[in-house]
């Protein structure tokens, strides 16, 4: 039965997923990676894809950008499709001298500034944090492929422009800023399934250094990759 916001049928959709946040990433994903891959969903132009990654099936669909936009797309995949391992390949700055453009963040943890969970619990900081076993085998697969992959917090921020100077927690170790792996953790938790979040550093906010959105929708291969090889391990 089909979503508000998803068109596909129960069984359409893989019970793994990858989801970055831009749709055109999804399409690439799917041509390069997945073997007889089917298009689920081009309502609002979030487009969704299954096929088979090495023999497995998988599925991939944008998102979106920011919390309210994932919290739609995870929400309905998890309670209407039944997924079960949801793995944001995303873009993400840098706030943190160690961690250089086109490196992988895997987050661990995310903080935000979001009041997604002081909504749902007040007076309490709720630490959002993704599912260890994805995180411990992503970070093997992008060590064995000896790709430089940091692990450790991330922000996600409500705003892209403006909002709270989020680089001061770079000082705190925290690697990047992005936009959306806490409210896909947050529903990870609520829901009981796991999720996981890897960046690609697109552009260094303490240097300057960018990337073009062409690199951004399609070169970051190794993510890609990365996550694919997560979902089926
Ligand atoms: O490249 P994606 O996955 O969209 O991720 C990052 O890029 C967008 C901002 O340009 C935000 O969605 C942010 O989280
Ligand atoms: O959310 C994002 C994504 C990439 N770069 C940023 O600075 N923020």
């Amino acid at each position: 039965m089909p979503t508000p916001h998803i068109e596909a049928q129960k069984g359409e959709i893989a019970d793994k997923i990858l989801l970055p946040g831009d749709p055109l990433r999804a399409k690439f994903i799917a041509e390069h990676f997945l073997e007889d891959a089917v298009q689920f969903n081009s309502v609002r132009g979030m487009l969704g894809f299954t096929g088979l990654y090495k023999g497995e099936r998988v599925s991939v669909m944008g998102t979106g950008m920011g919390i309210p936009s994932i919290s739609i797309y995870a929400n309905e995949l998890i309670t209407e499709y039944g997924v079960k391992k949801l793995i944001r390949v995303g873009t993400a700055g840098s706030i943190n001298e160690a961690v250089h453009v086109r490196d992988l963040v895997i987050a661990q943890a995310a903080a935000t500034t979001s009041s997604l969970v002081k909504n749902d619990f007040p007076g309490f900081d709720f630490p959002q944090i993704s599912d260890f076993d994805l995180l411990d085998k992503a970070y093997h697969i992008a060590k064995a492929l000896d790709l430089n992959a940091h692990v450790g917090n991330v922000l996600s921020s409500d705003l892209f422009y403006g909002g709270p100077d989020g680089v001061a927690l770079g000082k705190f170790g925290v690697k990047a800023i992005e936009m959306e792996a806490a409210g896909l953790f947050y529903l990870g938790a609520k829901y009981g399934v796991q999720t996981l979040a890897i960046m690609t550093i697109s552009d260094h906010i303490l240097t300057g250094e960018v990337t073009t959105s062409q690199e951004r929708q399609s070169t970051f291969t190794d993510m890609m990759k990365v996550g694919l090889e997560t979902l089926i391990a």
